[in-house]
């Protein structure tokens, strides 16, 4: 049988923020460095679920379309995820990145995008999942920790793993509430989702239960 084509355009990404935006400011700084083709993918549109972050404004700078669909304005959790997953499409993304994300999708929005939603995550999964990854592995005094991307799932930081980085905890991490140590992760997580993205975008992949193979 005669092997598939591999694809070779640029695939579209939407990249969905909360903070201060500098996962994608890397991904937006490798985009212009190495060229959309080159790279496999390009950034149509930037989302957040709040405004006044500087994660829209590193998206404003660059030209790149953004949209802002808060919780707050909608009657409930679920029509607020379908107009999330609703502004996505809009933008007919091949993948969607979370980084910094700081909201769970729903149902409707995994169905439209669960196998094609990536998350970073500022711990090293399964460990200290959820909101504040850095403060729960100082408070249960892990001496590594890092960073994790994987795959989206309808639990909270539960999706098939596809790469994970390493940082050491050092005895001054306790004095400043992981400020610093969460800076040596976002160093190391940058390039982990810059290199996952463009590996997942130019060669494709599949997930087989919880295993991620990058083809
Ligand atoms: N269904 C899923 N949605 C999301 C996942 C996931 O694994 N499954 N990962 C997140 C990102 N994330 C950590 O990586 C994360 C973000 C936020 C929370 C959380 O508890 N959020 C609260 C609100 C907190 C706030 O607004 O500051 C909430 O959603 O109500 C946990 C984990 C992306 N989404
Ligand atoms: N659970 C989700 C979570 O904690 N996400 C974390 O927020 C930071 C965003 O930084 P950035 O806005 O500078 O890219 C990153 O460290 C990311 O892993």
């Amino acid at each position: 049988m005669a092997a598939k084509p591999v694809d070779r355009r640029a695939k579209r990404l939407v990249v969905l923020v909360s903070g201060s935006g500098t996962n994608l400011q890397a991904l937006l700084d490798e985009i212009a460095a190495t060229g959309a083709e080159t790279y496999g993918a390009e950034i149509v549109a930037v989302g957040a679920d709040r405004d006044g972050i500087e994660g829209l404004a590193r998206a404003e700078r660059a030209g790149v379309p953004t949209f802002v669909r808060k919780v707050r304005d909608y009657g409930t959790r679920e029509e607020w995820d379908a107009a999330l997953a609703e502004a996505v499409a809009a933008h007919e993304p091949d993948l969607v990145v979370s980084a910094g994300f700081m909201k769970i999708v729903g149902k409707e929005f995994l169905a439209r995008f669960g196998g094609r939603f990536v998350n970073t995550h500022p711990a090293l999964l399964p460990s200290f999942p959820g909101a504040h990854g850095v403060r729960d592995a100082l408070a249960y005094g892990a001496r590594v920790t890092g960073c994790t991307v994987h795959f989206v799932d309808d639990g909270v930081d539960t999706g098939p793993i596809i790469a994970q980085g390493v940082v050491e905890v050092r005895d001054e991490d306790y004095e400043d509430e992981g400020v610093a140590l969460h800076e040596r992760i976002k160093e190391v997580e940058r390039r982990l989702l810059v290199d996952v993205v463009g590996r997942l975008a130019r060669n494709g992949y599949r997930i087989e239960g919880r295993k991620v193979v990058i083809q």
